[in-house]
């Protein structure tokens, strides 16, 4: 690959924007595909994503388009729909696409697949990765600092998108732990959800502290169970995500998990949003297969009963607490 390649990012919400914003700023060719006419037209006429990252200028070379045939012959494909639409949005990809990065973070629903499972049955010839770690997209296409793990198992291939990706504000820490990565993503958007809990209900900072290190916990063990690695579920795709997501309100997860806290139903919050709360979506397969994998996990447990308003924070809250005591 020559020094400026060109990428496509597939999926206009506000971290394909984001991470459009990084491309073009580390000197590269960069293509959005959106599904949305209106998210084609303010990127392409205002410079701008009006819709999914507003107030945030972008570099006027950032292009959009609604036609695959426009991504058919760049260099990198960076895939940033929503999880449980990964699968489909790779069935619409060009043959010819063969350098895959996966943004997203969750578990598909009705398969309990990683995403990267889902590359690898879709399209078995691919180099694959896996970019992750704590990113809000507004910070990030402002151009604050941020750093991410970049998970491949082909080391060459994660090498030299380290190198291609870096910019002076943006820190890519190469890892082979494709599965580390993936869970730590995946795992963190549940506990921001029980995190706003704590919040919403006005359960204090003793509360969140705890949650958010037993919540670590149940990720680890489930990483561990699903082969991920300890060091990646500690690094910034795990743990450093899980700090970002659990302490503040401009988390979509966190905020979820508010409302919940606050005694709002989640099919009400969420059938009044067109940004993406993966943690919902997450949960119930996170529990199943947890389940499936004899992992004890009572934090995910508790997001789920309140998702679908089987229980209440003070039910859930006591049971929390109630369980048989033991060492950590
Ligand atoms: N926003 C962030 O700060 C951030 C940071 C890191 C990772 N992520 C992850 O990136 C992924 C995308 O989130 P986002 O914040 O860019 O989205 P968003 O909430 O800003 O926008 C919603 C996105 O969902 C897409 N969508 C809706 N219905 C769809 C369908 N049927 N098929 C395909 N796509 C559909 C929309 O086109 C849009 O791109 C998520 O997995 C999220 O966890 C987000
Ligand atoms: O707003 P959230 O909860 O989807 O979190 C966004 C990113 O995943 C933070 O790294």
């Amino acid at each position: 690959m020559s020094e400026n390649i060109s990428i496509a990012i597939i999926g206009g919400g506000a971290w394909g924007t984001a991470l459009a914003s990084i491309a073009a700023s580390a000197g590269h060719d960069v293509i959005i595909w959106a599904r949305e006419d209106d998210v084609i037209t303010s990127i392409n006429k205002d410079h701008v994503n009006a819709i999914f990252l507003p107030n945030c200028p972008l570099d006027r070379g950032i292009k959009a388009t609604s036609n695959m045939d426009d991504v058919a012959h760049v260099d990198v494909v960076l895939m940033v729909a929503p999880a449980q639409f990964t699968r489909a949005t790779l069935k619409l990809l060009p043959a010819s696409i063969n350098n895959i990065v996966l943004c997203s973070k969750g578990i598909e629903a009705e398969t309990d697949d990683l995403l990267a499972d889902i590359v690898a049955q879709e399209r078995p010839e691919a180099k694959l990765a896996v970019l992750s770690g704590p990113t809000f997209a507004h910070e990030v296409a402002m151009g604050l600092p941020a750093a991410v793990t970049l998970a491949s198992k082909d080391a060459e291939f994660g090498e030299l998108l380290v190198q291609k990706l870096a910019t002076p504000k943006f820190r890519p820490y190469y890892s082979d732990d494709v599965t580390g990565a993936e869970i730590g993503g995946a795992v963190k958007n549940v506990l921001a959800v029980a995190c706003g809990v704590v919040d919403g209900a006005g359960l204090g900072l003793n509360a969140r502290a705890g949650l958010i290190a037993r919540g670590f916990a149940e990720m680890t063990r489930y990483g561990l169970a699903r082969g991920g690695r300890a060091e990646t579920l500690a690094g910034l795709s795990g743990l450093g995500d899980l700090v970002l997501t659990c302490s503040s309100e401009n988390s979509r997860n966190f905020s979820l998990g508010r409302g919940l806290g606050q005694g709002k139903s989640a099919a009400d919050m969420l059938s009044n949003r067109s940004s993406v709360a993966e943690g919902a979506f997450t949960a119930p397969v996170l529990q199943a297969s947890a389940k499936k994998l004899g992992v004890a996990m009572p934090i995910v447990d508790a997001v789920c009963a309140l998702l679908d308003g089987r229980s209440n924070v003070q039910h859930v809250v006591d049971a929390l607490m109630s369980r048989p005591l033991k060492a950590e």
